[in-house]
């Protein structure tokens, strides 16, 4: 063997040249940043001996309320990521009208690619399946999810698919060829190298994890519901968590088999998607569709439980139309399988089949109506509370109309064959995707921040940071409408007419207005930690709330409820406080049995990033030795017979009645007095 060889053999094709710096600015700034941020993290946990704490409490935990958690911790990270690449594409497009700009055109290729792959795989999936993992159980009145071991393991394989688009930044490139990852473009012959790879192995990761989530919340919702809490009282967010987890569990298998056989391809010179030896590309196209279509619905489904949840709650009034509410959710998830062609009418198929597609597409309008409808009624003439979640919802009402008509109208067949693949397709799915899924979980994330850490958000700093991503919203996207119907078109790096210009510059004053909202959030989170004792809401319904997770501690037990709630209406928690038995003592407790930490499927992750890496780069042995490590743990578990705890009923008494007394002691006043002043009248009124 020469020396050659076995280089070949141990690195694959991975060479020093891949390594930083790779002599251009801002990817090299980005890698500094990608080696420096973690680097910062373990040189913080080591000086602060935190290591064992957050192996043994976070890490290692089956708890579902601490995955959840953790999931929101990825999608903050690749939201930060994301935003920034947004920000550098707007600022090129801006600055490179009938000029050079700031990025080469295959920098800018791979910037969208990235930003469009960690915002939609990275970002809202983990966000979603992050508040679904923490909200959906306590709603239900359930004590965790039902496979807790299966919710770490999707877990842990998100984080090694978002570990695998971070190692892009630093090791090699991100693939150029869009979130879409169309074939041919995509095949070896016109992508060779590791782009490509990285995009197709992060992807699977995540597709995987999240069919795993999937299966666990609909099991969850069928299996574990509270006494009496029949499926028709199960709070909205639940009903919107159920449907996504339905289209979680079909939808995913498609990407799976797309990203696998595109792998055949590039790996073992298969030609499933290639245009000769009897590939066909546009298998791909349907494939990637039928996933990707029912995907924008797993994006904003979750969005419309939190925004029912929060405009029911601080509107003070119950859910207008309840029934219709869910079966108009019904009807999105069972529809969104329908209309995948829409994506490409203009990839040859006949005017009829076009026709089908584009009035089966209009239909979805209709449920979504019957939603704003409820939604709009929800407020009329309730005691409207004009929280930063709330700013939010309103600001999602108007946007997503805009939004959504411009969806209505891209589902003309005639109409798209013009504006298919311009700006003004981006501007319409930003319009969905920002609005609609971005400021509905950072609503939840508000909503529910006292229930998960004790302690609310500060509310001067959620307004602002309200005022930036609306404004910015609207400057950065509004102009994309026009850009589009004047000819501008998606993914292009320059622009060469000068009436473009003016738009351009805008939109990248809106990106900025964006970035100042970013970093709002992070003021208000810093500022909150900093005056938690003042902002402290312990008893656990800061907002007058009307569903179960209310009704436990903040932060809740890891046990969720010292005693199962016994439901008697889509808002038990109402009626309880009507009754004056909400902090009743119970008559009597039981032992209760919760999941052992392991760090099992820890050690999955990191040996599915392994593999994926070496994937990648071709380095056989290691992608064996990954790939042979994460299911050697797997087996390794299903050994260990001692997977439960047990909590004694002694304890969970003590914890509880601590408790009960507290909330018991507290009037109306103490307990609004958890709202910031100027809400706390009304609050109080709507007791
Ligand atoms: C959260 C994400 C999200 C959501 C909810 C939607 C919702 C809709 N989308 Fe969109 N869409 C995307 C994300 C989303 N989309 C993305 C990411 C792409 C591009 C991907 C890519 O190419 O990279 C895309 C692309 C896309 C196309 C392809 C265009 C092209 O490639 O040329 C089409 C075409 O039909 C379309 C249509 C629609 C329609 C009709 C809706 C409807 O569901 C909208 C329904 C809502 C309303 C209509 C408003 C409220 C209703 C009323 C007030 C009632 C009265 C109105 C009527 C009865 C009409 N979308
Ligand atoms: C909030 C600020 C955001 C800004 C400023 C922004 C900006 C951009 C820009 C400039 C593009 C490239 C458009 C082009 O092709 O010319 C783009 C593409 C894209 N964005 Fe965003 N975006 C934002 C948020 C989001 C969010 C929240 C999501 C998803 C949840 C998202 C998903 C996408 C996707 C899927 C693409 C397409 C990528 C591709 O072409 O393959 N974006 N965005
Ligand atoms: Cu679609």
């Amino acid at each position: 063997m020469t020396g050659h060889d076995w280089i070949y053999w141990l690195f694959g094709t991975l060479r020093w040249s891949d390594f930083p710096p790779k002599g251009d600015l801002i990817a090299d700034c980005a890698a500094g940043i990608a080696i420096a941020a973690p680097l910062a993290v373990v040189v913080l946990l080591t000086v602060k001996h935190r290591w064992r704490w957050l192996w043994e409490e976070w890490l290692t935990s089956l708890d579902h309320k601490r995955i959840g958690i953790m999931y929101t911790v990825i999608a903050f990270v690749m939201l930060a990521r994301a935003l920034i690449e947004a920000g550098l594409m707007r600022m090129q497009q801006a600055l490179a009208v009938n000029a050079d700009g700031v990025v080469s055109p295959e920098h800018f290729a791979q910037l969208f690619s990235t930003h469009g792959t960690a915002m939609i795989f990275f970002t809202a999936m983990p966000f979603l399946t992050g508040v679904i993992n923490y909200v959906m159980p306590l709603q239900i009145g359930a004590r965790d999810l039902t496979f807790p071991f299966l919710n770490a393991v999707g877990l842990w394989l998100t984080a090694a698919g978002a570990g695998i688009v971070m190692a892009s930044l630093v090791v090699g490139k991100f693939a150029i060829g869009g979130w879409s990852a169309y074939p041919p473009f995509t095949e070896t012959p016109f992508s060779p190298g590791e782009g490509v790879d990285y995009w197709i192995w992060a992807v699977s990761l995540a597709s995987v994890g999240s069919m795993l989530s999937g299966i666990n919340f609909a099991v969850t919702i069928y299996k574990e519901r509270a006494p009496g809490m029949q499926l028709f009282r199960m709070p909205l967010f639940c009903w919107c968590a159920l449907c996504t987890a339905i289209l979680m569990i079909f939808a995913m298998p498609p990407l799976t088999v797309a990203t696998g056989l595109l792998a055949l391809d590039r790996y073992a010179g298969f030609h499933f998607f290639t245009n000769d030896l009897g590939g066909n590309m546009m298998a791909y196209a349907n494939m990637f569709w039928l996933f990707g279509h029912p995907e924008v619905y797993i994006l904003v489904l979750p969005a419309f439980g939190i925004w029912s949840e929060v405009i029911s709650t601080f509107s003070g009034k119950r859910l207008y139309g309840y029934p219709s509410m869910v079966f108009a959710v019904m009807c999105i998830a069972v529809l969104s399988f329908t209309v995948w062609l829409h994506h490409f009418f203009t990839m040859g198929q006949s005017a009829s089949v076009n026709a089908a597609f584009g009035i089966a597409t209009m239909l979805i309008g209709i449920p979504t109506g019957v939603k704003v409808y409820d939604w709009l009624l929800t407020m009329y003439r309730g005691r409207i509370r004009l929280t930063a979640p709330m700013l939010f919802a309103i600001t999602f009402i108007a946007c997503f109309v805009i939004g959504g008509l411009s969806g209505i109208i891209l589902a003309n067949p005639p109409v798209d064959f013009a504006v298919h693949n311009s700006l003004f397709l981006v501007a319409h799915f930003h319009n969905m995707l920002v609005p609609g899924t971005l400021f509905g979980l950072l609503a939840g994330y508000m909503f529910w921040f006292p229930k998960v850490f004790g302690f609310r958000l500060d509310e001067r700093w959620g307004r602002i940071a309200w005022v930036c991503w609306s404004g910015g919203f609207l400057a950065a996207f509004m102009p994309l409408y026009i850009l589009g119907l004047m000819g501008a078109t998606r993914r292009t790096a320059q622009f060469y007419r000068a009436e473009y210009e003016p738009f351009l510059l805008f939109a990248w004053a809106g990106a900025w207005l964006i970035a100042f909202g970013f970093v709002a959030l992070l003021v208000q989170l810093w500022l909150s930690v900093k005056r938690r004792d003042e902002l402290a809401a312990p008893i656990g319904d800061p907002w007058d709330g009307h569903s179960l997770e209310w009704w436990t501690p903040s932060p809740p037990p890891e046990y969720n409820f010292a005693v199962l709630p016994k439901v008697v209406d889509t808002e038990t928690f109402t009626v309880m406080k009507r009754q004056e038995s909400a902090y009743r003592s119970p008559d009597s407790y039981e032992d209760i049995e919760v999941p052992r930490n392991t760090g099992i499927p820890v050690i999955i992750g990191a040996a599915a990033c392994v593999c994926a890496f070496a994937l990648v780069w071709h380095i056989w042995w290691a992608a064996v030795a990954g790939f042979a490590a994460a299911w050697g743990a797997l087996i390794v578990r299903s050994f260990d017979t001692d997977q439960m705890r047990t909590i004694p009923a002694a304890d969970v008494r003590r914890q509880h009645e601590a408790w009960l007394t507290r909330a018991r002691a507290a009037t109306p006043i103490d307990r609004f007095a958890e709202l910031e002043p100027a809400n706390r009248g009304r609050a109080v009124a709507t007791q």
